[in-house]
């Protein structure tokens, strides 16, 4: 487990959102210029674009989504000398491909693999927003949950336990009220934590209750990994492929699952963390 981040250019990171270029692009996202991509989530009305105008200030760009007639909103800033390219994603309440928004923020996920993902909720409905954290947990852990709305929180005598939540999460939690900018550099120390180390944390996971469908998918995600050494996120990928999700069955037919699913430096360190037992 590395410890140590080295500065992350296109040569050294292998893991790096950067040597996914081609794939960003056609997703319509141009990296050049950047040395780490963020993307930022969450269920609508959760604060994104006030995170987003918080962290970028006037650095932005709006535009449509390659294809789309849904806004698209990317601005640049430098933490520590590092430029992060942030992409604010559409706001959803899943990822389960059933709107042309929740089609985009998921193939952003799964095909652009953005360095860090912030996962916008408001800490006034955790219980709901949480679903689409442990949804986006199964894609990547490379996340920070960025606990907004804390003012309107306590308002309601409503406290969050940051630290519990993280340790149950296995991701940075942090808590902010970005319309008044607080928690912003709370949220920048921690992306670039999980950006530069993201073999540090280990996000949760969660395992299937039913037995049959965790063997399935155990199985497939096996043979995935045999088929596409490397691939980032083997458990995801065969959940959708026993979905009969059409894009990956897609990918699998015309032989292009790598391209979509690997990471270019080959086999991560690390094993998918499993749960025990529920
Ligand atoms: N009290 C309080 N209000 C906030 C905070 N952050 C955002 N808001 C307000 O919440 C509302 C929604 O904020 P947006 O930033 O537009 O949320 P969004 O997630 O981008 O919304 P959609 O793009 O519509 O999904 C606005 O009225 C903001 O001013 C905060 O930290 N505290
Ligand atoms: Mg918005």
């Amino acid at each position: 487990m590395s410890t140590t981040p080295s500065p992350p250019t296109t040569n050294a990171c292998g893991t790096c959102a950067l040597n996914n270029a081609a794939n960003l692009r056609r997703l319509g996202v141009d990296p050049s210029g950047h040395d780490l991509v963020v993307a930022l989530a969450g269920n609508p009305n959760t604060g994104k674009s006030t995170v987003f105008n918080a962290l970028t200030g006037l650095r932005q760009h709006v535009g449509n989504w390659a294809g789309k007639t849904v806004d698209r909103a990317e601005g640049g800033f430098e933490y520590h000398e590092r430029r992060y390219k942030l992409v604010d994603l559409p706001g959803t309440y899943s990822l389960l491909s059933t709107s042309e928004d929740e089609d985009i923020a998921r193939d952003f996920l799964v095909f652009g693999r953005p360095d860090v993902t912030a996962v916008v909720v408001d800490a006034t409905r955790l219980e709901r927003d949480l679903n689409l954290v442990l949804q986006i947990l199964q894609i990547t852990t490379r996340v920070v949950v960025a606990v907004n709305l804390v003012d309107e929180a306590r308002r309601h005598g409503i406290t969050v336990d940051f630290r519990h939540l993280s340790r149950e999460l296995g991701v940075p939690a942090v808590g902010m009220a970005a319309r008044r900018g607080t928690g912003i550099e709370d949220l920048l120390d921690a992306l670039e934590r999980v950006a530069l180390s993201p073999d540090s944390f280990d996000g949760r996971r969660v395992v299937h209750r039913n037995r049959r469908l965790e063997r399935a998918v155990s199985h497939l995600a096996e043979r995935i990994t045999q088929h596409v050494p490397g691939v980032t996120n083997p458990r995801w990928v065969a959940l959708r492929l026993l979905e009969g999700d059409p894009a990956l069955e897609r990918a699998v037919a015309e032989g292009r699952l790598r391209d979509l699913v690997a990471d270019p430096a080959g086999p991560r360190s690390e094993t998918v963390p499993e749960e025990p037992d529920a």
